[in-house]
């Protein structure tokens, strides 16, 4: 029997009925996410990317259409999904370890040691090994994300949502994290949804780039990424990421300008 796909969409729509009236935000999106696929998602502001990852973790239900995951219709809130968001919203009485293992702690109401040494591993791989009993606030805008990543990691997740994960972050950070992401995909291969705004993010880490109109948003095209893995600081100034970083921005630029 062929494997399921990690994640697919069938002629998705999402329908907002607002105050105001009503809001079509996506409009018969369909496409498919391999298992440890690498998919970042570019597209105007508005088109839906965020509503997107929503459907996909089972907190919002499409208006017509279907998600499935590993074979299965989403059709509520998944424990083997972690999501990482623009700030990660660390509880700040809470140490960086007991941040780490809270969704663990909220699932099972204890944690056990092997839970503490999972948390230690994580730590270490984001890089902030010896910071666990540190609270947020002593923290850097970017460790706080790294936290956020090692937070969503913990479950062991077998599908990460990324919803524009470096957006608040300065451009040297920005590209700092970028590599560890490769660094950590590397070594942990998952199955990856990477929203972004960045088409040279997209471009360095994705295995395939989705690429939406503007709303009600659908799929414009897709381009894999012609780089071969392990990528690092190098791939930045591979001309194929180059290349199609450029001709990202044109579809972009072209679609504003439409
Ligand atoms: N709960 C909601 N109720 C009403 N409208 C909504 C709701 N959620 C999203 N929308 C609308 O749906 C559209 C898509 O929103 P979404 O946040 O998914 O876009 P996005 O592509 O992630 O945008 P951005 O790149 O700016 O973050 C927008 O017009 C938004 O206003």
């Amino acid at each position: 029997m062929e494997t399921p796909a990690a994640i697919r969409f069938d002629r998705l729509g999402q329908v907002f009925e607002t105050g105001s009236g009503r809001v079509e935000a996506l409009r018969n999106v369909s496409f498919e996410v391999a298992r440890h696929e690498f998919l970042a998602v570019l597209g105007p502001s508005g088109c839906g990317k965020s509503t997107l990852l929503r459907m996909i973790a089972g907190l919002l239900e499409p208006t017509s259409g279907a998600v499935e995951v590993f074979g299965r219709r989403v059709d509520g809130p998944r424990e083997d999904i972690g999501i990482v968001f623009q700030k990660p919203t660390l509880l700040p009485w809470a140490n960086i370890e007991d941040n780490v293992m809270f969704p663990v702690r909220h699932k099972r109401g204890r944690v056990g040691s092997h839970d503490r040494d999972r948390a230690q591993e994580l730590l270490r791989m984001v890089g902030l090994e010896g910071f666990g009993k540190r609270l947020p606030d002593e923290l850097s805008g970017g460790m706080q994300q790294r936290v956020g990543i090692a937070r969503a990691l913990h479950m062991e997740p077998d599908i990460l949502l990324m919803d524009e994960p470096f957006s608040a972050l300065d451009a040297l950070t920005r590209e700092e994290m970028g590599f560890d992401l490769l660094r950590i995909f590397g070594e942990r291969p998952k199955t990856v949804v990477f929203i972004t705004h960045s088409v040279s993010e997209a471009a360095l880490l994705a295995d395939r780039v989705l690429v939406m109109t503007g709303r009600p948003g659908s799929v414009l095209t897709e381009l894999p990424v012609p780089v071969a893995r392990p990528r690092g600081r190098e791939t930045i100034k591979d001309p194929a990421v180059t290349e199609l970083a450029a001709h990202l921005r044109d579809l972009l630029l072209q679609r504003d300008a439409a």
